[in-house]
């Protein structure tokens, strides 16, 4: 990569960049209420980002050459693993739980 500059910062050529996607996913300028648990998030304000790497918003398979081959794969087997296993089985929490959908390890 030839020498430029980044957000201020020269970066000398065959320096290597590594962008901090999970920052970049929880940009309070972009997304709502970022850590807050919202799988539909992206069904109601967002609608019209795209998750195939052009708009750099939302990266869940990278972008452009090294982006991920096996997207359509990936997306197709996610609904289809998440569609079994509601299709199979009966969900529920024990009476008087309440799940903790905050971010942790
Ligand atoms: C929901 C499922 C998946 C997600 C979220 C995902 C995400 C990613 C991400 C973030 C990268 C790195 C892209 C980058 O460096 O910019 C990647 C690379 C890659 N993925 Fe996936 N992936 C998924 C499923 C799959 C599947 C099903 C396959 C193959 C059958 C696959 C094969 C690959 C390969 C070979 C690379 C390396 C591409 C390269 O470095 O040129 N992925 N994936």
């Amino acid at each position: 990569m030839e020498a430029c500059n980044v957000g201020g910062f020269h970066d000398p050529t065959g320096t290597r960049l590594l962008l901090n996607v999970w920052a970049i996913h929880r940009d309070p300028a972009v997304w709502e209420r970022p850590t807050e648990f919202d799988p539909g998030r992206v069904l109601k304000s967002q609608t019209k980002i795209d998750l195939r790497g052009k708009d750099f918003e939302l990266l869940p398979f990278g972008s452009r050459r090294r982006m991920c081959p096996g997207l359509n794969l990936g997306l197709t087997l996610v609904s289809y693993a998440l569609a079994c296993l509601l299709h199979s089985f009966e969900w529920s929490v024990p009476r008087g739980t309440k799940i903790d959908m905050r971010e942790g390890l």
